[in-house]
């Protein structure tokens, strides 16, 4: 299959008021027939991708998108069909959603999503769906920073934060780690440790590991609700995708202050990049939130950031 052009598909992840996605069971006698999926289709000829998924998502579940934004590409070789499902976001629609082929329908919490069998290819899109599209990473240079940092973070309404301390005394290290997580519970916020904190037994939510521990990784660590990974190049975001990290953090897309030495990816180089992973990737490096748009059209799941949220 692998020589054969891929058939383009496109799909919503359609989300109502309560942030509940709407899943359709796919028909018996199709492809990857009985198993779940996001409603979509094929894109007919001379149509664009949004055009195709306004029409699929009609036709399908009898809604008509008003707000969609990219939300992941996935390529994926099936043994007998080769697709790119390209994914959109559907944040707003008008109707009322209703199964037009007689499929199956259900209205599903994002963490229930793993009760449904999917096809193989759907597991970074369910990843996708449940991460948000900001991701901060806290640090500071002393205890109080790190505390008034993660103010402005908690005002940004970021649910999740990489905690990334590095220049602390050790005995100041733990004490700060335990306040933020007791902050972070209390706001709702997942949080990711650094892997060079070398501190065990904390109560956080995942681990991201720098790019050097990620290479010395053979498989994904476990057990963490996400592993992170932090990627400057091609090697290292596949290295992420074959260990079966949940994401990736693709750094430095544009020239900044703290790292003048450098080189940045630009634009165009990280869109090509995410287009050779099928994993979610967020953005890092001169970046703000004004270029969430740009950063989405490009393929990443959203903006990481250490400054972009605190002004
Ligand atoms: N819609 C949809 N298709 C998916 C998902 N995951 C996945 O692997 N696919 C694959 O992508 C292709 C989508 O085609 P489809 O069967 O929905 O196409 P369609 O609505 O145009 O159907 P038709 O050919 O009967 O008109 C299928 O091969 C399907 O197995 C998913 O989450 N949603
Ligand atoms: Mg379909």
């Amino acid at each position: 299959m692998s020589g054969s052009a891929a058939v383009h598909v496109a799909v919503g992840v359609i989300r109502d008021g309560n942030g509940n996605i709407l899943l359709t069971q796919r028909a018996k006698h199709t492809h990857q027939g009985g198993l779940w999926e996001f409603p979509g289709g094929k894109l007919e000829a001379h149509e664009t991708v949004t055009q195709a998924l306004r029409r699929e998502l009609q036709e399908e579940v009898g809604i008509t998108v008003q707000t969609a934004k990219p939300l992941i590409k996935i390529n994926h070789c099936y043994p007998d069909l080769r697709v790119l499902l390209d994914v959109w976001q559907v944040t707003d629609f008008s109707g009322v959603a209703e199964a037009c082929e007689g499929q199956a329908m259900q209205w599903v919490e994002p963490r229930q999503l793993s009760d449904y069998a999917f096809p193989v290819a759907n597991v970074p899109i369910i990843t996708a769906s449940r991460l948000p599209d900001r991701y901060a990473i806290l640090e500071g240079s002393s205890a109080k920073q790190v505390l008034a940092n993660l103010e402005r973070i908690i005002n940004k309404r970021i649910t999740m934060l990489q905690l990334r301390i590095k220049s602390l005394p050790a005995a100041e290290t733990a004490a700060v780690c335990h306040a933020v997580l007791a902050n972070c519970r209390q706001h709702g916020i997942q949080v990711l440790l650094n892997s060079d904190l070398l501190l065990t037994g904390l109560p956080a939510d995942g681990l991201h590991l720098s790019s050097r521990a990620l290479l010395a990784c053979q498989t994904k660590p476990s057990p963490y609700r996400w592993v992170a990974a932090s990627c400057h190049n091609l090697q290292e975001l596949r290295h992420a995708e074959n260990i079966g990290a949940d994401f990736a953090v693709l750094a430095p897309i544009l020239p900044t202050a703290t790292h003048p030495d450098a080189q940045p990816l630009g634009w165009e180089t990280m869109a090509k990049l995410i287009d050779q992973v099928n994993l979610p990737v967020f953005a890092l490096g001169g970046l703000e939130l004004d270029d969430m748009d740009r950063v989405l059209h490009a393929g990443a799941q959203g903006i990481a950031g250490i400054s972009a949220f605190l002004s």
